[in-house]
């Protein structure tokens, strides 16, 4: 079997908390997880259930307080400054809000080179790159020329994930970069993300509390649940035949476009209110 390029071997994320002799709160209590290259996890759960905090240790965002985070063999659970900032060629993020994510006062041109101009790529190489990036993210050579606030969220979220891939990077943290877009617009950005996984071969940790947008685009899906793990496995099956009672009721909570499993979802989940 393939060797991860990322491994999460029972983490633990404590947090301190206000007020006097109060013990910190355990956002994760020993989470494990690992995500091969070129493949997507989708890391579900409710609002709570420590799924930003899984994504920002691995970026080194959060406190570690025990167990380890490797990256392709290397153990990275506490790297220093200068070894994150190596890192983030091979380790990005997309994150949530396209509409502060960006420099609102650059031009995209600007956005997309800043990564490659701060590891001493020429000028002219650079503006190869930008001219990839775009067309990569499907959007017009002239869009390098505009402002954020020309763009519509849909387009920003491709312009995120363009500065995200513009190091060529081995793994994405994908924070919810779908939730703030309307329905047509996640499964665009969705399928766009597939199919540069599919020309790059990056892998993604895909962070979402909708287990119909995981289930779009996950290889694997994990289940969290107040800091812990539940259920892993097989995006299709963790979706068709949850097994953990919580994944059950994400599964009802979420929507499904499919009108004849829609139907027998409504019949489900009129039982289980009834019962
Ligand atoms: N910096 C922090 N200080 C204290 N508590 C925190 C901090 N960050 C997160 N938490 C707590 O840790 C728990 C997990 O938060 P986290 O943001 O990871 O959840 P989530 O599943 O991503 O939910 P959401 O989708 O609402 O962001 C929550 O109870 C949250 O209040």
């Amino acid at each position: 079997m393939t060797a991860p390029l990322l491994a999460v071997e029972d983490l633990v994320v404590d947090f301190p908390t206000r007020g006097w002799r109060r013990p910190p709160f355990r956002a994760l209590k020993g989470v494990s997880l690992d995500v091969r290259p070129g493949e997507t996890v989708g890391l579900v759960g409710e609002s709570g259930s420590g799924k930003t905090t899984l994504g920002r240790a691995v970026l080194g965002l959060a406190p570690v307080t025990a167990g380890r985070i490797v990256f392709d063999g290397r153990d990275i659970t506490r790297a220093g400054r200068a070894e994150r900032r190596a890192l983030a060629s091979d380790i990005q993020v997309v994150f949530q809000d396209p509409y502060t994510s960006l420099n609102p006062s650059m031009r995209i041109t600007e956005i997309l080179a800043e990564p490659l101009s701060v590891r001493g790529v020429s000028t002219r190489d650079a503006e190869r790159r930008v001219r990839q990036l775009l067309d990569q993210v499907r959007l017009p050579s002239d869009a390098g020329d505009r402002l954020p606030r020309e763009f519509s969220g849909g387009q920003r979220q491709r312009i995120a994930i363009a500065r995200a891939l513009a190091l060529s990077p081995r793994l994405v943290v994908c924070d919810e970069p779908v939730s703030a877009l309307d329905l047509s617009t996640q499964s665009h950005v969705l399928d766009l993300l597939v199919d540069i996984q599919e020309s790059t071969g990056v892998a993604y940790l895909f962070v979402s509390h909708d287990l119909s947008v995981v289930r779009h685009i996950s290889h694997r899906v994990a289940v969290l649940y107040h800091g812990e793990i539940v259920e892993t496995g097989d995006g299709a099956e963790v979706t068709a035949t949850p097994s953990h009672p919580y994944t059950q009721r994400l599964l009802l909570a979420s929507p499904v476009p499919d009108p004849a499993a829609q139907e027998r979802r409504r019949a489900e989940r009129h039982q289980l209110l009834r019962s």
